[in-house]
C-alpha cells in the first residue's frame, strides 16, 4: 500500500517569521494523519523550519539543488547543504525550473542521481505544456521526461523516488486536468516505471498531481486509483486550505 503523500510547494513565498507561524498554526491540526505532509520551501527558510516541525509529521523538501556537491557556483546550494540541515525531500525539475532557469532532462536526471546519494527524496516534475496536449503528445513527452531522469537509477532506489505529475497548462490557472485524465496519465507513467524496471517496483513508486489542487478538489483526485498525492502550489499558502489538503 502506497502511502499517500501532500507536499505544498510554497514556490518563492513566505519569510521566516511567516514560515514558522504557519508550522505553529498547522502542527497540531495534522497530528496522527496516515498522509504525509510535505512543505517544499524556499532556501532561507528551512532550517527553522526544520526546526518547527521537530516532532510534528511535517515533513520539509527544498524546492531545487545543485548537482555537484561543492565548487564555483555562485548562487547554487549542494545536497550537502542540504543533508547538513536534513531536508526531507527535494523537489527536481519543477517546469518553472525548466521554463525560466535551463532545467533539462539530463540536469533533473543528474541531480536525482546526487538527492538519492544523499538520501533526500526527490520528487521528480514531469509534464506536458498546452501546445503538446492539444497535439496529442502528452503521453510521449511524459515518457521521454521519466526515462530520462531515471537513467542509472538503481531499481532498489526507486521506491525513494516520488514523481509528480504536472501539466504545465494546469498550473496557477485554475484550470485542473479532470481527475480522470490525470490518473489515465498517472498510470501510464507507472508502465513506463514498469517497463523500465518491474511491475513490482512500479508498484512501489508513489505519483502525485499537481496543477490547481485544492481544498475543493482534493478528495475526487486523490480517490483515483494511481495518484498517490498531489504537489499544490497555491492553495497550501494558507495553514487553513493546507490542512484541509492534508486531511482530504
Ligand atoms: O508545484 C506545484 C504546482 O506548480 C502547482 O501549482 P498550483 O497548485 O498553484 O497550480
Amino acid at each position: 500500500m502506497r502511502k499517500p503523500i501532500i507536499a505544498g510547494n510554497w514556490k518563492m513565498h513566505k519569510t521566516i517569521k511567516e514560515a514558522v507561524e504557519f508550522v505553529n498554526e498547522v502542527k497540531s491540526e495534522i497530528k496522527g494523519t496516515d498522509v504525509e505532509a510535505v512543505i517544499c520551501a524556499p532556501f532561507t527558510l528551512l532550517k527553522d523550519l526544520k526546526e518547527a516541525s521537530e516532532g510534528t509529521n511535517i515533513k520539509i523538501g527544498a524546492q531545487n539543488m545543485h548537482f555537484e556537491e561543492k565548487g564555483a557556483f555562485t548562487g547554487e546550494i549542494s545536497p550537502l547543504m542540504l543533508k547538513e540541515i536534513d531536508v526531507d525531500y527535494v523537489v527536481i525539475g519543477h517546469s518553472e525550473r525548466r521554463q525560466y532557469f535551463n532545467e533539462t532532462n539530463e540536469t533533473v536526471n543528474k541531480k536525482v542521481i546526487k538527492a538519492l546519494e544523499y538520501k533526500i527524496n526527490p520528487i521528480i516534475c514531469v509534464g506536458e505544456t498546452l501546445e503538446e496536449r492539444e497535439a496529442d503528445k502528452t503521453k510521449d513527452i511524459v515518457k521521454v521526461q521519466v526515462e530520462k531522469a531515471l537513467v542509472n537509477i538503481d531499481e532498489k532506489d526507486i521506491k525513494d523516488i516520488v514523481i509528480a505529475y504536472e501539466p504545465i497548462w494546469a498550473i496557477g490557472t485554475g484550470k485542473t486536468s479532470s481527475s480522470k485524465d490525470a490518473n489515465d496519465v498517472i498510470a501510464y507513467i507507472r508502465e513506463v516505471v514498469a517497463n523500465v524496471y518491474s511491475e513490482e517496483t512500479a508498484e512501489e513508486v508513489r505519483i502525485q498531481y499537481g496543477g490547481s489542487v485544492k481544498p475543493a478538489n482534493v478528495e475526487e483526485i486523490m480517490n483515483e486509483s494511481d495518484i498517490d498525492g498531489a504537489l499544490v502550489g497555491g492553495a497550501s499558502l494558507q495553514p487553513k486550505d493546507y490542512v484541509e489538503l492534508v486531511n482530504f
